[in-house]
C-alpha cells in the first residue's frame, strides 16, 4: 500500500505558516491583498472563486471578488485590470480561466503587471521559470503547491525519471519546469504521444493533468513511484474523482494524492502563500 500524500493537511500546514506571515505583516500595517477577476457564470469557477475568497479572509488577506457579465468587452477588461495594476492595496491579481470566447485570454494575463501576476501566466514570469532564472517570481500555483507535497516526502528527486502527462500552461508546463529545476529527466506527454503506458511505467514521479477520468490505469505505473493526480472529473455517478485509478493505483505506488483533498487544496494554498510572497517583495521585506 502506497503512503496517502494528505495534500489537505499540507495545505493546513502552509495556510498556518501564511496565516503568520500576514500577522506579522499587520504589525507594520501592511494587509496583502488578492483581486479575483470572474468573468461569466461558469459554475466550476465560481465554486473555485467563492473557495479562494473564504480562504483569504480566514487567513487576513484582503480579497476583491470582480464579477463581470460574459459580454464584458476585452477593452473594458483590460482597464479593470489597469486600475488593479495601480492600486497599492492590491498585491495579487487572477482572472479566472477559462475566459469566455471573443476575449482574448492571453493578451489579458499580459496586461497584468508581472509583479502582481499571482498566477505565475504572465509571459515575463512563465520565461523566468523556464529559464530557472534566480530572484523572486511568481509560478503556477498547481505545479508550485506539488513541488511543496514532495517535499514533504524527503526523496531524493535528482536525477530521477519524472513524466507529466499534460501540456497546458497552468500545469503540465510549469510542472516539467520545475522538476527539470530540481535536476530530474523530465519527459511530457500529450495526446499524440505513443505507447503512453510504456512511458509512464518509466516514471519515478509521474504527474497526471489531463482532465481524462481514470486515463492511468494499476499497471501503468512503476512500482514503488509517486504519483500525482491533479485531474478534477466526474465518474459515471457524477463523483469527483483523477485521473488516476487510484483504487489499483495505490497498490503500485509508493506514494498518491487523493482526488479529492490532494492537488486541489494545494493549489489554494499556494495562491495565499504567493499573494504574502507577492506583498512582501513589493515592501521589499525578504521572502521565504
Ligand atoms: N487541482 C487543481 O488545482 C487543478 C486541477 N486541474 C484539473 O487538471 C486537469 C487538467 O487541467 P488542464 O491542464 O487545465 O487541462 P487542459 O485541458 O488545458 O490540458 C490537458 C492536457 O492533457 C493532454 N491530454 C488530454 N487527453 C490526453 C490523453 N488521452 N493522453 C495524453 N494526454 C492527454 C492534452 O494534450 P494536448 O495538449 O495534446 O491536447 C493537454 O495537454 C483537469 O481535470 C482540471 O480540472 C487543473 C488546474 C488546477
Ligand atoms: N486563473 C486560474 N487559476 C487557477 O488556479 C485555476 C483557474 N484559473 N481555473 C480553474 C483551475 C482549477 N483550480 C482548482 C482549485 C482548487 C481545487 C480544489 O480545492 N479541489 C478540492 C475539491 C473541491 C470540490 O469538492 O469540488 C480537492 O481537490 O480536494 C480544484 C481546482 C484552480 N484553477
Amino acid at each position: 500500500m502506497a503512503i496517502i500524500i494528505d495534500g489537505k493537511q499540507i495545505a493546513k500546514d502552509l495556510n498556518t505558516q501564511t496565516q503568520q506571515r500576514v500577522a506579522t505583516l499587520a504589525q507594520q500595517g501592511i494587509v496583502p491583498g488578492l483581486a479575483v477577476i470572474i468573468v461569466g457564470d461558469d459554475p466550476a469557477s465560481a465554486i473555485y472563486v467563492r473557495n479562494k475568497h473564504r480562504k483569504a479572509v480566514k487567513l487576513g488577506i484582503k480579497s476583491v471578488v470582480r464579477e463581470l457579465p460574459a459580454t464584458i468587452s476585452q477593452a473594458e477588461l483590460l482597464e479593470i485590470v489597469q486600475t488593479y495594476n495601480h492600486d497599492d492595496s492590491i498585491h495579487g491579481i487572477l482572472v479566472q480561466s477559462p475566459l469566455p470566447v471573443g476575449l482574448d485570454e492571453q493578451a489579458i494575463v499580459a496586461a497584468i503587471d508581472p509583479a502582481k501576476d499571482v498566477d505565475g501566466f504572465h509571459p515575463l514570469n512563465v520565461g523566468r521559470l523556464l529559464a530557472n532564472l534566480p530572484g523572486h517570481y511568481p509560478v503556477s500555483c498547481t505545479p508550485r503547491g506539488i513541488m511543496t507535497m514532495l517535499g514533504t516526502l524527503n526523496e531524493h528527486l535528482r536525477g530521477k525519471q519524472a513524466v507529466v502527462v499534460g501540456r497546458s500552461m497552468i500545469v503540465g508546463r510549469p510542472m516539467a519546469a520545475m522538476l527539470l529545476n530540481a535536476d530530474m529527466t523530465v519527459t511530457i506527454a500529450h495526446v499524440h504521444t505513443k505507447h503512453l503506458s510504456d512511458l509512464t511505467r518509466t516514471a519515478d514521479v509521474l504527474v497526471v493533468a489531463t482532465g481524462v477520468t481514470h486515463l492511468i490505469k494499476g499497471n501503468d505505473i512503476k512500482r514503488g513511484a509517486i504519483v500525482i493526480d491533479v485531474g478534477m472529473d466526474r465518474d459515471e455517478n457524477g463523483k469527483l474523482t483523477g485521473d488516476v485509478d487510484f483504487d489499483a493505483a495505490v497498490d503500485r505506488a509508493g506514494a498518491i494524492t487523493p482526488v479529492p483533498g490532494g492537488v486541489g487544496p494545494m493549489t489554494i494554498a499556494t495562491l495565499m502563500q504567493q499573494t504574502v510572497d507577492l506583498c512582501e517583495w513589493s515592501e521589499q521585506l525578504g521572502s521565504n
